[in-house]
């Protein structure tokens, strides 16, 4: 007899059984805390594998590898995504993935799961964790630049989950702007520059392919909380120096940070904290300074996304 063939959960069937990102938010708080308890935790997961894929010419092209275990979950993944720069006049995404989950008592391969849904809600729930942690006591307007993708799913988790007075966006092509503020739920304020929809802002998210800086200290409100969440190459930036060295500095993993964000090699900034301490109590929040979230994103999130997923669509069926 064979062994049973892998299941496929398409996109829409995982989009059905993660209708909001904040269905992540239990098992998401317990994979950052969990990771950064070290072996106590029982996180098994390296620093992404990432491969630059040269032929065709044009802008850099990568293939990412993300491999984890989660012993509190019992769950064996690894997360194949490939981020190009968007193509111009294409209608493929800029980021593909595909998340493989394993029966790791036997090592089967169980499921075969998109990962583009889960890519784009689980990195909004963490930077709505770490917004929930940061952010300063009376948080009135966000703020944010880029309009793809994880725009989107920032807005949605952010907006369910906080209350905000008012919404900005800047996005380097003002027409993908006016669309999004078209789209989305509530009322978006269109800004004509990043600076415009920066000053006075609460709480920023930056969620673009930028590779050079987009936001400059000197217009961030003290006190404020940025969610970096582009910029994932060593050579990449969308945060100035003056921010970087002028905030408190929070990343998903300091392994992951020091190997592949531009913003805080090039920059020089110290690490304060792994988000995961701060939930595990080690490290405190400071939501009255100035602070960073340098979000990478991690294979334990696409780990635990994809059990929620599959738990799920195994109810189901
Ligand atoms: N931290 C994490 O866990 C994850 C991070 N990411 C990162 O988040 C970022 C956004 O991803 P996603 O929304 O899927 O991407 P999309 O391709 O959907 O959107 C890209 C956005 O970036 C803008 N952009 C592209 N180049 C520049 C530039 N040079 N300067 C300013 N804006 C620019 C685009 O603007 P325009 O409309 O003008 O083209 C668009 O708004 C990427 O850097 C991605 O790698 C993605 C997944 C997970
Ligand atoms: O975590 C992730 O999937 C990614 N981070 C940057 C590009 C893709």
């Amino acid at each position: 007899m064979g062994s049973t063939p892998p299941v496929f959960i398409g996109a829409e069937e995982v989009e059905k059984h993660l209708h909001r990102a904040s269905l992540l938010l239990p098992a998401l708080e317990a994979a950052l805390a969990n990771f950064s308890a070290g072996a106590a935790g029982g996180v098994v997961q390296p620093v992404r594998t990432v491969l630059p894929v040269p032929r065709h010419g044009g802008p850099p092209r990568y293939l990412g590898v993300m491999p984890a275990y989660s012993a509190a979950d019992d769950a064996l993944t690894t997360k194949l995504v490939t981020f190009y720069e968007h193509l111009k006049d294409s209608s493929v995404p800029s980021h593909q993935a595909t998340v493989l989950l394993f029966d790791p008592s036997n090592g089967t391969l169980k499921a075969v799961l998109d990962g583009s849904v889960i890519t784009a809600k689980r990195t909004a729930a963490v930077s709505a964790i770490a917004t929930k942690l940061l952010m300063p006591a009376f948080a009135e307007v966000l703020c944010i630049l880029g309009a793809g993708v994880q725009a989107y799913s920032h807005y949605d988790i952010f907006t369910e989950l906080f209350t905000f007075k008012e919404v900005r966006i800047w996005n380097r092509t003002k027409e993908r702007a006016v669309k999004f503020a078209s789209c989305v739920s509530g009322p978006v304020r269109v800004c004509s520059s990043a600076q415009e929809a920066v000053t006075g802002a609460d709480v920023i998210v930056t969620a673009t392919m930028a590779t050079a800086p987009i936001l400059s200290g000197d217009w961030v409100k003290p006190g404020a909380h940025i969610n970096a969440v582009g910029a994932s190459r060593p050579d990449w930036r969308e945060l100035d120096d003056e921010l970087m060295k002028n905030s408190v500095l929070f990343v998903d993993s300091r392994d992951a940070a020091l190997t592949e964000s531009g913003d805080v090699i090039l920059s020089g900034a110290e690490i304060f904290a792994e988000l995961g301490e701060v939930l595990k109590g080690t490290k405190p929040a400071l939501p009255e300074k100035t602070t960073v979230f340098k979000s990478l994103g991690m294979a334990v999130e696409d780990t635990v996304a994809a059990k929620f997923v599959y738990d799920a669509w195994s109810a189901g069926n």
